[in-house]
């Protein structure tokens, strides 16, 4: 399958690529005021008192700088990060080697920390409460338990669903921070900062159009940007001007309102086999022929966001601003 681009999630040959955009500092990290208000003071506060930072979570929808911060939070500590992801830790002993290989202070980064196995997640407890690891020698009536004590780190846990994490481990971050999506000026901003670093000239009115088509979403503005200088230099002279972008993220298929062909599938399958609603998501799944899942995490939490459809509890519906975006009328589907 193609990769989407108006998809939030990191797709597979982009990593690089992100790499090279990421701000170092919290000062270089756009958007998110209240966010970046809360850690700085706790960042300070931690530094007066030469301890580590308290425990981090962050949560919010792929795509709005999770791991960027987890790094930019190193960086303002003035110390190392290791990243990793619960998926890539299979075993107790993973776990805990990595612990035992942190400098004092270190971050810790575990991006997806809500798929972390249970007998996983037992290790981290006292890791995260006391510094210690408790390890388990010998077999059967043996066996004993001694207590490793650890250097103070910082556990910076990473989730797209909040919900999903077990209450013990949730109740051993300090601070747990909500990432929310952009405004159009902070992706705007985001835009025009790529661009320099690209060294592609753009104008205002063409990041703000691209910010605009966004979703909220600094990853999508990147790859936005990165196709249309694509563009600029094929078809113009590697300028981005207002005209450009429109012509090009109109041959990209993203319209206005950010929303591709896949979200137009969806809403007007909605409006012209089910009247508008509600429908149940799986009918809904089967009629457009994917997953109760993958409308559900991918296709739906935009078109909700931005109050095109509606969650009721005899299904989903299409609200009246969709109708007029996609072209219908209200007055007749009622
Ligand atoms: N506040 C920001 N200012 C500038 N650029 C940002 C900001 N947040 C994210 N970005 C850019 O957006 C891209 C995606 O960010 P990042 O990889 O941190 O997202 P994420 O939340 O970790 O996503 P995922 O949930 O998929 O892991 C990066 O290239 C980063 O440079
Ligand atoms: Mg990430």
């Amino acid at each position: 399958m193609a990769e989407r681009i108006m998809a939030g999630e990191v797709s597979s040959n982009e990593e690089q690529f992100e790499l090279s955009l990421r701000p170092q500092r919290l000062t270089q990290y756009i958007g998110q005021q209240q966010v970046k208000e809360n850690l700085q003071i706790f960042i300070e506060a931690a530094k007066l008192r030469q301890e580590s930072l308290d425990h981090v979570l962050l949560y919010g929808p792929p795509g709005l700088g999770k791991t960027t911060l987890a790094a930019v939070i190193a960086n303002e500590m003035d110390v190392n990060v290791r990243m990793t992801s619960g998926p890539a830790i299979e075993r107790p002993g993973d776990l805990a080697a990595i612990l035992s290989s942190l400098e004092p202070g270190d971050v810790l980064f575990i991006d997806e920390i809500h798929r972390l196995p249970r007998a996983i997640e037992e290790v981290l407890y006292p890791a995260m409460e006391d510094f210690c690891l408790d390890i388990v020698v010998g077999k059967g009536p043996e066996a004993r338990s001694i207590r490793l004590d650890l250097p103070p780190f910082t556990l910076v846990g990473a989730t797209t669903r909040a919900g999903a994490l077990s209450a013990p481990l949730r109740d051993r971050f300090g601070v747990l921070l909500r990432l929310e999506y952009y405004d159009t000026a902070s992706l705007a901003d985001i835009v025009t900062r790529s661009a320099q670093l690209f060294e592609v000239i753009i104008e205002e009115i063409a990041a703000q159009e691209m910010a605009k088509r966004s979703r909220g979403t600094p990853r999508i503005a990147n790859r936005l940007l990165k196709r249309v200088r694509d563009y600029a230099q094929v078809l113009g002279n590697g300028m981005i001007t207002e005209e450009l972008a429109k012509q090009a993220l109109e041959l990209l298929q993203v319209d206005p309102r950010g929303l591709d062909h896949i979200d137009h599938k969806l809403v007007t399958n909605m409006i012209e086999r089910f009247r508008g609603g509600p429908v149940g998501l799986d009918t809904l799944a089967a009629s457009i022929g994917e997953e109760r899942v993958t409308i559900e995490d991918v296709y739906e939490p935009y078109l909700m966001q931005i109050g095109f459809i509606q969650r009721t509890p005899r299904g989903r519906i299409v609200t009246p601003a969709a109708y007029e975006h996609f072209g219908y009328d209200y007055a007749q589907q009622t």
